[in-house]
């Protein structure tokens, strides 16, 4: 028997791969050629193609479902590729449009030498990645405002897909770190692999396939890799980053809070970067929930459908089981080539004490292998993988990943430098082009880091360089002060970047600092025409020989867009009353939603501002005749019996009986004088 593999076009540098793609089976001979759009046609017979790919991301998926159909073999094509193999790909018969050799042309698929091998890799590893080609991937961030409940959305979607048990774990799971516990916000982004059965027709997986690989409607799995990230401003490096893993997020939005500044940050990241968007309003759970209100924000400033959006609860489960299909069906899958020579994205790192230094990964194209050697295009340095495999939620091996999954490896680095974030990494001997990368952090604050105690120095550098690689968006350079001795100047991101860093210097890595108050990055501009940048105020003792002419400071120059009509809003009149009469000049129009928080916060400043009368004071925020808010002013108490001394029981009584009866007549006529100084305060702060 044999074969003829027709390559129909070509680019110039176009090779043939062979690819032992089926662990489980003897080879099945595959051949791509070049890069994706490559078109590579196998015949059974002279003339007549059985299977026809336009690209080998769509070569891998007929692949993987032939050796899903393995053991029952029903498809002629696959027997005969078996067959075939088993004579060898020498006895191959080739045929080009061109008159190169294809002998010539042949090598094996470099990063999985044998079947056998990968075989045994899987063994090992326990989990089944080749079961999972591009098709099947997906990989999504969930991006939203702080405190909007992504955190809390990743926790269901792990319990939904059995990552970690219900009602195990800790909330917030993936908020690791003990700053992130302590103060209930995420810093870092973390990844995590989730394995989800999805019922759907596959025929859907490539409409652009010429054979239409896998049609049937059988329940099909797929891997997720989703990224939480952090949500206050101060992080949004990290949310940049993980987006460069991603071909899509959950965008979500706080059902009562609405759009906030960092929704609509997030989603231009998101927009840029050219990735499908899935808008969630989440918490609709709460009382106060509006989420139509939401959809209309959402379509006025972001012009997104509102039948787009879908309406969930992190919190009781409502409205999640649409999630992971909408992931499925809206995002497109990654479409790296899968035959082409490795390419992975170095995406974060992490020091362990045990296995040195860890790097999050993406593969971008290709495929890699525990064993495998590997370089960095940045620093040319080379590497043995000595593990890898996925965050399941932990580390967990699969000795293979393939392209388009996201997972970690540890090689040989020990020194946190070398694992610098945003390069590409790639077998070593081939000539790749490096992938973008990162665009730099802007650093906005600066403050010098000291050693406590000054013999601590090279502890400290120690626990800084250990801690950059786990925040790359730190810079570092070392400064020496008079009264301090040596340490370092960092720039952060923003003063809760800075905070946080301190803590995690002290809570991590056991590092006693002092630091210098923080500056913002200033210009000098001098005589001479020189400009110096300042972060740090010693830095101008060494110009004070020359004239200053003009300082600069940072500043951000904003355009407001407002809509120039009016909208139709759901108003009422808000009153506050004192002892049931109503101050009008305290009366407001607020939009409904908002008047029970309002008339809280009001209640509860005039009674800290107003004076305590004779009489009980009732103060009270209502809509109409619905007291919606109150506070009461105890009534100030009279020593009535104060001259008193001795005497007749009876008399006592009666004078308290009386004050009694004038109090309830006070609070029923009393007026209660609000101080001109009150009103100010209140107008002021509301
Ligand atoms: N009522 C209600 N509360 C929720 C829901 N989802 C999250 N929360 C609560 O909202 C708060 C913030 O939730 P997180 O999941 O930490 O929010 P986050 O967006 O990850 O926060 P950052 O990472 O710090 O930006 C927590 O108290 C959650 O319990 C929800 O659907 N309904």
């Amino acid at each position: 028997m044999s074969i003829r593999v027709g390559l129909e076009t070509y680019t110039s540098d176009w090779r043939c791969w062979m690819c032992f793609l089926n662990p489980t089976v003897p080879q099945h001979l595959c051949f791509v050629a070049g890069n994706v759009m490559a078109v590579l046609s196998i015949f059974h017979k002279p003339g007549k193609a059985t299977a026809f790919f336009r690209s080998s991301a769509n070569l891998l998926s007929h692949i993987v479902h032939l050796q899903r159909k393995h053991a029952g073999i029903t498809d002629p094509f696959f027997k005969d590729l078996e067959v075939i193999s088993r004579q060898g790909w020498r006895n191959l018969e080739f045929w080009t449009k061109s008159s190169i050799s294809p002998s010539i042309l042949l090598r094996p698929y470099s990063s999985i030498a044998s079947p056998a091998q990968v075989s045994e890799a899987i063994k090992e590893g326990g989990i089944d990645l080749t079961q999972y080609p591009p098709e099947r991937i997906r990989n999504f961030s969930i991006i939203a405002h702080v405190d909007h409940g992504k955190s809390t959305m990743a926790d269901r979607l792990l319990e939904l897909t059995g990552t970690i048990k219900k009602g195990h774990g800790q909330p917030q799971y993936l908020d690791k770190l003990q700053v992130e516990r302590e103060r209930g916000i995420t810093v870092k982004a973390q990844t995590v692999t989730m394995f989800y059965n999805y019922a759907k027709h596959s025929s859907k997986l490539d409409t652009s396939a010429a054979i239409d690989t896998v049609r049937s409607t059988e329940e099909c799995k797929y891997l997720l890799n989703l990224i939480d990230t952090p949500g206050h401003v101060d992080f949004s490096y990290e949310v940049s980053r993980s987006l460069a893993a991603c071909q899509g997020v959950l965008l979500l939005v706080d059902a009562s809070q609405g759009v906030q500044a960092q929704t609509v940050a997030n989603f231009y990241l998101a927009f840029e970067a050219d990735l499908v968007i899935i808008p969630v309003i989440n918490k609709i759970d709460q009382p106060n929930a509006n989420p139509e209100n939401v959809k209309n924000q959402l379509k006025n400033m972001f012009d997104i459908d509102p039948q787009d959006v879908l309406l969930a609860s992190a919190k009781t489960g409502m409205g999640l089981s649409a999630v992971l299909p909408a992931v499925i069906d809206r995002i497109r899958y990654p479409n790296g080539g899968a035959l082409s020579p490795l390419r992975m994205l170095l995406l974060d790192s992490y020091y362990d004490e045990y296995k040195g230094v860890i790097c999050h990964v993406a593969i971008v194209d290709g495929a890699l292998k525990k064993g495998e050697k590997i370089a960095s295009a940045a620093t040319g340095q080379s590497y043995e993988v000595m593990d890898v495999g996925i965050l399941h939620p932990e580390l967990t091996p699969t000795n293979l990943l393939l392209t388009g999954q996201v997972g970690y490896i540890v090689t040989g680095m020990r020194s946190t430098q070398e694992a610098r974030i945003g390069d590409t990494l790639h077998h070593i001997r081939t000539v790749v082009e490096p992938l973008p990368g990162f665009k730099p952090a802007k650093h906005m604050v600066f403050a010098g880091v000291y050693p406590a105690d000054g013999s601590d120095y090279d502890a400290l550098s120690h626990a800084i360089e250990r801690l950059t690689c786990n925040d790359a968006s730190v810079s570092v350079a070392r400064e020496s002060s008079g009264a301090l001795g040596i340490g370092f100047r960092c720039g952060f991101l923003g003063l809760l970047h800075m905070d946080v860093f301190l803590q995690r210097l002290e809570q991590e890595h056991g590092a006693h600092v002092i630091t210098t108050s923080p500056t913002v990055p200033y210009i000098f501009e001098y005589e001479d025409g020189s400009k110096i940048q300042v972060q740090n105020p010693a830095i101008l003792s060494s110009t004070s020989g020359k004239r200053l002419v003009t300082c600069w400071e940072p500043t951000v120059i904003a355009t407001i867009i407002t809509p120039s009509e009016y909208q139709e809003a759901d108003l009422v009149k808000l009153d506050i009353m004192l002892n049931g009469q109503i101050v009008d000049a305290l009366s407001a129009i607020v939009h409904r939603s908002k008047a029970p928080r309002i008339g809280r916060e009001v209640v509860e400043k005039l009674k800290k501002l107003l004076d305590r009368q004779m009489f009980e004071v009732a103060i009270q925020a209502a809509i109409g005749s619905k007291i919606i808010a109150r506070e009461t002013i105890s009534a100030m108490r009279k020593n009535v019996l104060a001259k008193c001394y001795g005497g007749d029981v009876t008399r006592k009584r009666k004078l308290l009986e009386k004050q009694k009866e004038g109090k309830k007549r006070m609070k029923r006529v009393g007026s209660v004088d609000i101080p001109q100084e009150a009103f100010h305060q209140l107008l002021r702060t509301t």
